[in-house]
């Protein structure tokens, strides 16, 4: 039976070997749910990339730009991270680089891995699914914040891990903490992280509509998957 392990911070994946593994990069306020909607809208393709000045480069190749820092949209590039930015046929058939201050990290430094899978609760079947079909070791990488760990993000972890249950194996704490975590908090998930830190963070930024958007489970069944040097949508 293949395992599955949480890796709460991309700082700490140092202490991991990718090789052979399926991670599952996770960002839930916002990134990842953020890449989700993207695709489930249409995109074509998504760069994500560690800097601004990277980001605005791909323009001149006729990317839409994206880049968040610190919770706001950075001056010059055409959307920012709230996934409501990317409805109503803005990124139909286009691609997009993105950055953003911890998301876009968590995937870049999962390139070892054999396969990079991004996850959201807005697609999280589709994700259990494909890592079931797969039947790779899995390492959930929570984006975190700046290097720390956060409490949304875990809440996914132990949302898919539940989703396993009995077909992937784990002794580790940090997978049966993040499955704790879920559990005492899955019937109200938005109540729960009212306390959190980036909830407080952003209180002021009036993004509670994209938190509660954010989630949502099993809205899509996008499947973005890193494929060289971008993420490609499987299920389109
Ligand atoms: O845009 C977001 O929600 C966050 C902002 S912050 O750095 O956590 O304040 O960025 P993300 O990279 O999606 O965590
Ligand atoms: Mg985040």
């Amino acid at each position: 039976m293949p395992s599955i392990d949480v890796c709460f911070s991309p700082e700490l994946l140092h202490l991991y070997d990718l090789k052979g593994k399926a991670v599952v990069a996770v960002d839930i306020l916002r990134a990842t749910s953020t890449m989700v909607t993207a695709f489930a809208e249409g995109a074509a393709t998504i760069y994500p990339v560690m800097d601004l000045e990277e980001c605005r480069n791909f323009a001149v190749n006729g990317c839409l730009t994206a880049a968040e820092r610190n919770g706001i949209k950075a001056e010059g590039f055409d959307l920012g991270n709230s996934p409501f930015g990317y409805m109503d046929g803005k990124v139909k058939g286009r691609e997009i680089a993105i950055t953003t201050t911890n998301g876009t990290r968590a995937i870049r430094m999962s390139e070892a891995a054999s396969e990079i899978v991004v996850g959201a609760f807005l697609n999280l079947q589709a994700v259990a699914d494909h890592l079931e079909s797969l039947g790779l070791d899995v390492l959930i990488v929570c984006a975190g914040w700046k290097g720390q760990f956060n409490l949304e993000d875990t809440l996914f972890a132990g949302a898919l891990v539940e989703r396993l249950q009995g077909k992937f194996s784990s002794e580790n704490d940090s997978t049966l903490a993040a499955l704790y975590l879920y559990q005492t908090a899955k019937a109200d998930l938005l109540n729960f992280l009212r306390q959190s830190s980036h909830v407080r963070r952003l209180e002021h930024l009036e993004i509670h509509k994209d938190i509660e958007f954010c989630l949502r489970h099993d809205a899509y069944t996008t499947l973005p998957v890193w494929r060289k040097d971008r993420l490609v949508d499987l299920k389109s």
